[in-house]
Formats: C-alpha cells, structure tokens, sequence
C-alpha cells in the first residue's frame, strides 16, 4: 500500500492538491474536516458534537477523529493506499495510525508539507470564505486555527521527520506547478511496486 499524509497549515491547498493527487494515482482520499462537515450536514450527534469546535477554529477531540479515520480504513480494506489531508493534526492522532495502519501490516510512506506563508493563507481562506459557506473561513477564526496548527499539529511534522519521512514542498505558485512537485514525490512508490 501507499499511504501518503498531505500536510500543511489552513488554506495551505491540500483539498485543492488532493482532487488531483486521487485522480492520478487512485489512492483514497480521507479528508477528516470533510467527513466531520459531512456529519453536521447529516446532523448526527458526532456532527453535532463537533459542531461546536469547529466553528471556534478549535480541534474536535482525538478520539472522535480516531474512530472516524478506523471506520474508513475498516470500509475500505482493498484500496491500494490512502491520502490523508487534515490528519493526524496531533501527536497522539498520529500515534494511533500508526497503530492502524500497523495493525494492517502497512505504515505511512511519506509526509508532503506544503509550505506557505501566513499572510497568503489568510489572504486565501478570506477569498475561499466568500464562497465556501465554511463558518471557520474569516479573519478571526483562521487566526485561531493558525495558533492551534502552530501549537499541536506542527509536532506532528516533527513525529515523522524522526522518521526520516518528511518532504517540504513549496505551496505557492501555480496549483499545476505545485501538484507536479507532489506527484514526483509519490510516483517512486508506484514504481517501486512494479518492480518488486
Ligand atoms: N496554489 C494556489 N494558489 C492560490 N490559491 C490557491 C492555491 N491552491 C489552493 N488555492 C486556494 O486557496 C484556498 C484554500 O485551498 P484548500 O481548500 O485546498 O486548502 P486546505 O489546505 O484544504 O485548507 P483547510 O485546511 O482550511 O481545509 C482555496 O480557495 C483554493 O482555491
Ligand atoms: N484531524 C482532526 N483533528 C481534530 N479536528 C479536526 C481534524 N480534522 C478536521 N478537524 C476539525 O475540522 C475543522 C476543519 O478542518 P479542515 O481540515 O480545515 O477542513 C478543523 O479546524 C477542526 O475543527
Ligand atoms: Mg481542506
């Protein structure tokens, strides 16, 4: 299997660079910020439990998203490999699929970060929040889930460089530019199937 975490802070591109990375190499996309607004548009109790973080730029609980990532992987038993996009966003989420995958007789490949500077996400997520209909996409909410990126999910960048399993790719540019820069971090993993 080939499983891939696309990581980066808010409006960093990784949804925008998912599409495509799915597209290309037929990995499953699992997108927990789409699968918890997916769950408050059903109006579950996860959905409405996390609501409320949500909307304050604040993390859902660990072992909500935990449970949600174990139910995917468990439903989708036969892909060849997964995208992961806006998880693991702490140490502990990553520690736990690591787990999962582990008990899965698999591990994560590579960790791509894209790199973008503050003033570009904010810039991005205002001009997104003019469409998007995502109550977190304003000024003060991003500089909230800014300040919790910085604070609990950069750790996780650290987890994986220990080992050895980062890539910094720069995330500003075209979103072709960008998306060949990923693609030639990932396609050697294809490649290497083949000749095994
Ligand atoms: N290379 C790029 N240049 C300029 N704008 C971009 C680029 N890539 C994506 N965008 C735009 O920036 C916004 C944020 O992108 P995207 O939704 O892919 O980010 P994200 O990392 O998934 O953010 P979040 O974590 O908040 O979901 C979108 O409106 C998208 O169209
Ligand atoms: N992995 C996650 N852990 C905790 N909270 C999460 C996680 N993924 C998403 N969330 C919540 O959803 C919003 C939006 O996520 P995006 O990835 O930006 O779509 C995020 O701010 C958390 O509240
Ligand atoms: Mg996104």
């Amino acid at each position: 299997m080939v499983n891939i975490i696309l990581f980066g802070p808010p409006g960093s591109g990784k949804g925008t660079q998912s599409d495509k990375i799915v597209a290309r190499f037929g990995l499953v996309h699992l997108s927990t910020g789409n699968l918890l607004r997916q769950e408050i548009a059903d109006k579950t109790p996860l959905g409405l439990e996390a609501q409320s973080f949500m909307d304050k730029g604040q993390l859902v609980p660990d072992e909500v998203v935990i449970g949600m990532i174990d139910t995917c992987l468990e439903k989708n038993s036969e892909a060849k490999g997964f995208l992961f996009d806006g998880f693991p966003r702490t140490v502990a989420q990553a520690e736990a699929l690591d787990k999962l995958l582990s008990l899965r007789k698999t591990a994560i490949s590579k960790v791509l970060a894209l790199d973008v500077s503050e003033t570009e996400l904010v810039r991005r997520i205002v001009e997104r929040g003019k469409i998007s209909g995502r109550p977190d996409d304003n000024e003060e909410t991003v500089m909230k889930r800014l300040q919790v990126y910085r604070n609990e999910t950069e750790p996780v960048a650290a987890h994986y460089a220990q080992l050895q399993k980062v890539e910094h790719i720069p995330g500003e540019g075209s979103e072709a530019e960008i998306f060949e820069a990923l693609s030639g971090r990932i396609a050697p993993f294809f490649l290497a199937k083949v000749e095994e």
